[in-house]
């Protein structure tokens, strides 16, 4: 099961892809190896056993209720006891060692990981809020790896993962089959939905927003009609495939925070035929259709996001996935850059590529700023004093991609993060000498 780059890379050229949102799909790798009328019948085709993965409660309403059946070669349930297993640099809610800081904070990337450090081992903790065992909140991850995994499986009990590459591509071997995630793509693995990640370049860095809440999901258009913002169809579910290993896998399973890891005897990637709509997919960012003012002012965030968590109060999110993409600046009479605010919400941003308009510099691609709940925060000195005086022709903003996790909880900081060596020391100094100009 060991592979190296190219293979993966091959592997991730030949790759076609189910098309749409939350629709009910289906996908088998052996002809006849899906059930038809029924999801289980007395003996499952090929020899293959029925499983159905459920990522909503039997009950809940049609609109939200997500299962899949799985059709694979031995059934989950065929496995050894799990046992904890030292969890890296990974932990989850609640997060209860830090002291919640109000301070405006940015980080460096994260450094480079020793050598053999795959994605599961790279993945390290910045902070986050609720409480896993709530299945409430959300947890803020950051990964550097320079090696594939190989020879065993994560999967997440706690939340699903909204995985955002920034540097270097990765193909990720799910139950559900292959998805390809470079930077500028995003891919989310559903609750419980065990995978591989396989690196496609000899390094790979980004971010991983654990949701613990309600699944994300498409934000309501309202008046924008009946398009726009991301579109379904451009959401990209894999094709079923799987691979018939026998021999012992390693299948590390993140449940209530803790790691835990039982060698299975055959690899659990074993699903040949499936259905449904709990499933992996893979979203490109730049198909994002961005909406701004074609008059004045500068619209709230809210306009550009891409995915929501919603919570049980109406436009409240658990947490919004926002993206800053390339889009014209046309506003009139109007300072374009993100405005000085405070916000209820707390914002954690990080950038993909290039830069963001509301930062001159100090803000860099791997890189994470944190705007606690009522942070005041906006555009540095220099931003300003330009977007100030800048001639308002017509502006393409195509030089970055930035992104934004919201959530409506404060997000509370793991020790390693709060002492981080890359954690950059004056960051409120960007926002010294603006000075005063009022005259009365
Ligand atoms: O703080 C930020 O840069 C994010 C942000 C962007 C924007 O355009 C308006 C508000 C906001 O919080
Ligand atoms: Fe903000």
């Amino acid at each position: 099961m060991t592979s190296s780059v190219e293979q993966s890379r091959k592997a991730a050229e030949a790759l076609s892809y189910l098309s749409g949102f939350g629709n009910q799909h289906s996908s088998e790798a052996v002809p006849g190896a899906l059930p038809i009328g029924r999801n289980s019948p007395q003996r499952a085709p090929l020899g293959l056993y029925a499983e159905q993965l459920s990522g909503a409660a039997f009950t809940e309403p049609r609109a939200h209720n997500r299962r899949s059946w799985l059709y694979r070669i031995r059934p989950s349930a065929a496995h050894p006891p799990y046992h904890r297993i030292d969890s890296g640099g990974i932990t989850g809610a609640p997060f209860t060692e830090s002291t919640p800081d109000p301070n405006r904070l940015r980080w460096n990337p994260l450094p480079e990981p020793e050598a053999g450090t795959d994605f599961l081992a790279g993945l390290w903790t910045l902070g986050g809020n609720g409480d896993a065992t709530q299945r409430t909140g959300m947890a803020i991850h950051l990964y550097a790896a320079n090696a594939s995994m190989t020879d065993r499986v994560f999967g997440d009990a706690d939340g699903e993962l909204l995985i955002v590459p920034e540097h270097g591509g990765l193909l990720l071997r799910t139950e559900f089959g292959l998805l390809r995630a470079e930077p500028g793509h995003v891919a989310l693995i559903p609750r419980g939905v065990r995978f591989r990640v396989e690196l496609l370049d000899a390094y790979a860095r980004g971010y991983v927003c654990e949701n613990y809440g309600q699944p994300f999901t498409l934000p309501d258009l309202g008046p924008i009609g009946a398009n726009g913002l991301a579109n379904p169809r451009d959401f990209l579910a894999p094709q079923a495939a799987y691979e018939e290993v026998e021999g012992p896998v390693e299948v590390v399973n993140k449940f209530c925070g803790n790691l835990w890891s039982a060698t299975y005897d055959h690899s659990p990637l074993d699903v040949v035929a499936w259905h449904g709509n709990h499933v992996p997919y893979v979203y490109d960012l730049r198909r994002f259709n961005v909406m701004g003012t074609i008059s004045y002012d500068h619209p709230d965030p809210s306009i550009f996001t891409v995915l929501t968590s919603p919570s049980d109060t109406p436009g409240l999110a658990g947490v919004d996935f926002v993206v800053f993409a390339p889009r014209w600046l046309v506003g009139e009479d109007t300072f374009r850059p993100p405005y000085f605010h405070r916000n209820v919400m707390s914002e954690y941003m990080g950038l993909i590529e290039g830069a963001y308009d509301a930062k001159a510099e100090g803000f860099v691609p791997g890189g994470g700023s944190l705007h606690n709940m009522m942070s005041a925060h906006g555009p540095d000195r220099e931003t300003f004093d330009k977007a100030s005086a800048a001639d308002l022709k017509p502006q393409k903003i195509d030089d970055g991609l930035a992104f934004m996790f919201e959530t409506r909880w404060p997000v509370t900081l793991t020790p390693q993060a709060a002492h981080a060596e890359h954690l950059q020391r004056g960051y409120d100094d960007v926002w010294l000498g603006l000075a005063k100009n009022f005259r009365p």
